[in-house]
């Protein structure tokens, strides 16, 4: 009996740790901005995200810039890429790094962190980018109206494909 090579992670209950804060924003500001966007997904999916303060997490939430640590990635200054992340079947799963040299906000100022931060979240969670303009998972940044923006059915199709 093989066992499938699930393109998702392999359990629902997952955890992430927000390693480190921007300089942009209040640290309030940010753990709401970051709890907000795992919510997003745990509401179309059986995934629940629950945060931890020190021990090994599912997720990583990291501010960083240029060349980090190990990772295989680097970031590219102000503007160009705003984060990246790494899907389920990269040895970097759980990786969800957010380029530090950008203006990060919880308005409707760019670069809104909720919206990047469930961008990168749906990529650890498996997700491709969408064709869709007015999808979550759409490749370019544009400030959704009004800021409460709801997943489109297009990211909502996806997400529910590989978490059913
Ligand atoms: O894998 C990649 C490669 C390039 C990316 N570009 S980005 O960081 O400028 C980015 C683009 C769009 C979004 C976004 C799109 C729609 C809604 C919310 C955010 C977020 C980040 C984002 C990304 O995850
Ligand atoms: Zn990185």
């Amino acid at each position: 009996q093989y066992v499938l090579a699930l393109p998702g992670w392999e359990k629902t209950k997952l955890t992430y740790r927000i390693v480190n804060y921007t300089p942009d924003m209040k640290q309030a500001d940010v753990d709401t901005s970051i709890q907000k966007a795992f919510e997003i997904w745990s509401a179309v999916t059986p995934l629940t995200f629950s945060r931890v303060y020190e021990e090994t997490a599912d997720f990583y939430i990291v501010f960083v810039t240029g060349a980090h640590g190990n990772c295989p990635r680097r970031f590219d200054g102000p503007l160009g890429v705003l984060g990246h992340a790494f899907p389920p079947s990269d040895p970097f799963r759980g990786n969800v790094h957010l380029d530090d040299d950008e203006n990060w906000t919880a308005s409707l100022v760019q670069f809104n962190l909720m919206l990047v931060a469930t961008h990168e979240i749906g990529h650890a969670l498996g997700l491709a980018h969408s064709g869709d303009p007015r999808a979550l998972m759409f490749p370019n940044y544009k400030l959704m109206e009004p800021i409460d923006f709801p997943l489109t059915q297009d990211d909502i199709d996806g997400i529910q494909a590989i978490y059913g």
